[in-house]
């Protein structure tokens, strides 16, 4: 399955052994809440240097799909590894530290009046909210570099409360790389973002995707105007399932679009960005 440029839900085909270079190793995965299916029978491989959106509407089990990934879920069938670690069999809370993520929902759980550096800082110790930690001047100088990199080095002292929405989509990225993390899954970071802002996040997320020291990269939108440049694979996921898996330019097609979204879709690609519009 992995030699083939696309493969398509049908393709699933028997479970398989488990990859020990992959950094998410989902076989066969079904997630099942109250009788209903959130995810069903979903195989997904992601290797180290590899960068990978994640596109679906609305419900269709994006950030499910995360959560198991990240070890904040378990698989109701199926196995998954995440780093080489099964999870259900491992230590989440050291697999944690070596997975950087963003969500609405971590977000909502920084603190206004903590200072733009510290929301940064005290990822380290994997907190929110500074109290009597005490930080190592190496924490202190890469907190700064992050937020140099993101682009809001010169926010280091300000409150998170007082930021834009696309400057705590920054810095939430920025504590998100704070440990180093061998994986970076990204939610909608570009969500209420203006034009301006989600340009700005896009190259910089470009930036990342070329920087061969970064992390392996799962970026979840809803828009393929958001997939910066630089990144290799797409996932297509509706209603729980799989549509179409496989390296970036031969997944984001009308066709496999128009299936996910239900709506008949035309894609244009120019400068390594993509564009959609109803057929
Ligand atoms: N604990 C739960 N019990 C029942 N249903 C749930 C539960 N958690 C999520 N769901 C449902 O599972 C589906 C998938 O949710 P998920 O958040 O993964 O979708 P998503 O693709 O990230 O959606 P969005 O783009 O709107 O954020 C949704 O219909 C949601 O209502």
């Amino acid at each position: 399955m992995r030699d083939d440029p696309v493969s398509v839900a049908a393709d699933a085909g028997p479970p398989q052994a488990s990859d020990p270079d992959a950094v998410i190793d989902l076989n066969r995965v079904g997630v099942l809440r109250s009788g209903t299916a959130l995810l069903h029978d979903v195989t997904w491989r992601v290797r180290p240097d590899e960068r990978w959106v994640v596109l679906g509407p609305n419900g269709a089990g994006k950030t499910t799909l995360l959560n198991l990934a990240s070890g904040r879920l378990h698989p109701t069938t199926g196995v998954v590894h995440a780093l080489g670690e099964r999870i259900g069999r491992t230590d989440l809370a050291e697999l944690r530290t070596r997975i950087g993520l963003t969500t609405a929902a971590l977000a909502e759980r920084i603190p206004a009046d903590e200072r733009v550096r510290d929301v940064v800082l005290t990822a380290a110790w994997s907190v929110v909210g500074r109290w009597r930690e005490q930080y190592d001047e190496i924490d202190e100088a890469r907190a700064q570099g992050l937020l140099a990199q993101l682009g809001v080095v010169s926010l280091a002292d300000r409150r998170y409360g007082t930021l834009s929405e696309g400057e705590r989509k920054r810095t939430q990225i920025a504590r998100a790389l704070m440990t180093d993390p061998e994986l970076l899954l990204l939610d909608e970071p570009a969500a209420g973002l203006d034009l301006g802002g989600r340009e700005d996040l896009v190259a910089r997320l470009a930036g990342l995707a070329q920087d061969s020291d970064a992390p392996a990269l799962v970026l979840v939108t809803h828009h393929v105007e958001e997939i910066p440049p630089g990144f290799t694979h797409a996932l297509l996921l509706r209603e729980g399932g799989i549509v179409a898996q496989g390296v970036l330019a031969e997944t984001v097609t009308g066709e496999y679009l128009s299936k996910t979204f239900g709506v008949p879709l035309v894609v244009d690609r120019a400068g390594g960005r993509f564009t959609a519009r109803a057929a």
